[in-house]
């Protein structure tokens, strides 16, 4: 059929055949739509259950978790890369009980490293990354999360920490819910070192990956690294 037909009749895009197709062609990290409508009910669900678990820690038993945790992520890190004089690290500033790596982030400074924060400048876009320091002017961004003011330098980092809400044996992360880090990996190239930031009892069997879903190379936990990272 030619364009002209086409634009004559109307048709705007192709009839859906996908009630005609095998059910079982849908496999897991398929597009089946029903699929993904329950996958993102269980995730919505479960966020809120590991959301609330972690939030019912005491301030005390959360700061010892983020120090043993910071404890092997800076293992991790001197293993991966040696001296991180120069290099670009991407950092988060805590929300919703995440462990708190500031203190470490502000000693990685000192050591050199340019630590950098996530900002999501717009809804629904990659995150951008601004440049921070200890003591640095914060303002409230998105959700209300602090954020280094616009002026701060944009940087591109070389070693993502994500924080993690859930997390399985694959890698794969669950974050709040917006897409923000999967939206942001799928578009740095090269895609940077992705170190996922979580507590043990945040440990599922699976996430049900969707094609979205980007693995981290390692995750992270106060029982120490969880996902080897490829060498
Ligand atoms: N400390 C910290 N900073 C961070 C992140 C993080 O996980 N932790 N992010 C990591 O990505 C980014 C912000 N992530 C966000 C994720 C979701 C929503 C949000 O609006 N959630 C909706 C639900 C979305 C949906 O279900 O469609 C909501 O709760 O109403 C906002 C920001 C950047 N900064
Ligand atoms: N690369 C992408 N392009 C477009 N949309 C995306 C992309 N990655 C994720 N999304 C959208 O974001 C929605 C939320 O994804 P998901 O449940 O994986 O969030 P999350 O990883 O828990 O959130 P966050 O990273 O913000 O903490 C998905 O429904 C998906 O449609």
């Amino acid at each position: 059929m030619s364009h002209n037909e086409t634009s004559k009749r109307g048709y705007a895009s192709p009839p859906c055949l996908a009630a005609e197709v095998t059910p079982g062609y849908f496999g897991p990290g398929g597009s089946d739509p029903q699929q993904a409508v329950d996958v993102a009910r269980w995730r919505k669900a479960e966020r809120k259950r590991l959301l609330d678990h972690r939030n019912a820690q005491s301030v005390a038993g959360r700061g010892r978790v983020a120090e043993v945790l910071v404890a092997h992520l800076d293992q991790l890190l001197s293993d991966r890369c040696g001296d991180v004089s120069g290099r670009v690290i991407s950092g988060y500033w805590p929300i919703k009980a995440e462990p708190d790596l500031r203190p470490w982030l502000g000693a990685l400074h000192a050591r050199g490293a340019r630590i950098a924060l996530p900002v999501v400048e717009r809804r629904a876009t990659p995150l951008v990354f601004r440049a921070w320091a200890p003591g640095e002017t914060m303002i409230r961004g998105h959700w209300n999360i602090p954020v280094p003011a616009p002026e701060a330098k944009a940087l591109v980092p070389e070693i993502v920490l994500a924080p993690l809400v859930g997390w399985d044996d694959s890698g794969y992360r669950l974050g709040y819910g917006g897409g923000y880090f999967d939206r942001t990996l799928a578009v740095l190239d090269p895609r940077p070192l992705v170190i996922g930031v979580g507590v043990q009892a945040a440990r599922l069997a699976t996430i049900y990956p969707q094609p979205h879903d980007i693995p981290m190379a390692a995750i992270v936990t106060e029982a120490g690294v969880q996902v080897e990272p490829a060498a």
